[in-house]
């Protein structure tokens, strides 16, 4: 069998775990920076030329695509697509879970637990907003942030309305949502690969930190999930219509509720936390998925 890794970086920690995880089951691996692939998207055999060579006779692909990348990856997942290549997430999901708003319409949607969210750009009844998410102490999130850059907590209604109002006049789009304070500055990671979870982590935030990013000077512990969190996280991933994905909860008085759903979540962190070979079980399920399935038969692009 024969295995493409879509990603920037062979050197990274979760493509190189990949590619040796591959490896030492047999599988012939190989890492292809998308970017510098091209496509012929017209002629009735589709293919994709990557240093002047066509990519043939791959039978699955593994998307790693970077979040600014979202666009030209995704296509490039869909040209394999359309080649008849299992993608062990397709390239709809991976589009569907970039949009942060997008994902939690769904989820609700889909009954998923999530903390209490308004969203907004440009409003002037800011004392609405902040009614609808039950008032202060709350979470005001810029739609495009990510390490937890942009993400404030607002103890008071007068901090909240003032930085509303400053966030408005960036013209940006604007989360507003209900504080758990009761995660005390923890989430838990959920790696779901398939219908099951197969790794979790606990992420602390630093002292007197309520973000929990590794980034902002968290830690991370193994942690065994209640059947709440683990059925949440697999309900989220499936909402999603994604095969690997890392689902982040919050443990909230109101239950598990999900933050965001990860279509390329690292494996640095979840396997030295858990001392589990998640690449391993990423390249089990492929290989399985790879050889029942029969995309040619499916339109899903
Ligand atoms: N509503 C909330 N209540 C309590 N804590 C929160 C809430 N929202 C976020 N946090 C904390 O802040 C951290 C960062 O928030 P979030 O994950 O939404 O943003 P981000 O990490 O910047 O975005 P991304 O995960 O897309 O990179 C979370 O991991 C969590 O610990
Ligand atoms: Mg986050
Ligand atoms: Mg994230």
């Amino acid at each position: 069998m024969k295995i493409a890794i879509l990603s920037q970086d062979a050197a990274l920690y979760s493509t190189r775990r990949l590619k040796e995880a591959g490896e030492k089951q047999g599988y012939q691996m190989r890492v292809i920076p998308y970017l510098r692939c091209y496509m012929n998207i017209t002629s009735s055999r589709p293919s994709i030329i990557f240093n002047g060579t066509p990519l043939e006779n791959f039978d699955a692909v593994i998307p790693r695509i970077g979040a600014s990348r979202t666009f030209y990856g995704t296509a490039v997942v869909r040209q394999f697509e359309v080649m008849g290549v299992f993608s062990c997430n397709e390239s709809q999901a991976i589009s569907r879970s970039r949009d942060k708003l997008r994902c939690m319409q769904i989820l609700a949607k889909e009954g998923v637990g999530l903390p209490v969210t308004g969203f907004a750009h440009a409003t002037q009844d800011i004392d609405g907003l902040i009614e609808t998410v039950g008032g202060a102490p709350l979470v005001i999130k810029l739609l495009e942030g990510t390490q937890g850059i942009g993400v404030v907590l607002a103890e008071t209604y007068q901090a909240a309305k003032s930085v509303i109002e400053a966030f408005r006049g960036l013209d940006t789009n604007i989360l507003v949502q209900e504080y758990i304070k009761e995660a005390g500055g923890a989430d838990l990671r959920c790696f779901v690969v398939g219908d099951q979870v197969i790794a979790a982590m606990k992420r602390q935030g630093a002292k007197g930190e309520f973000r929990s990013n590794l980034h902002r000077g968290g830690n991370a512990e193994k942690i065994k999930l209640s059947i709440d969190e683990r059925t949440t996280a697999i309900k989220a991933a499936r909402a999603m219509g994604l095969n690997v994905a890392g689902v982040d909860l919050l443990r909230s008085n109101h239950g598990p509720v999900v933050m965001e759903v990860n279509s390329s979540p690292g494996l640095e962190g979840i396997e030295k936390a858990t001392k589990i070979d998640v690449a391993g079980k990423i390249i089990e399920y492929v290989v399985e998925n790879a050889a029942n399935s029969d995309t040619k038969e499916l339109i899903k692009y």
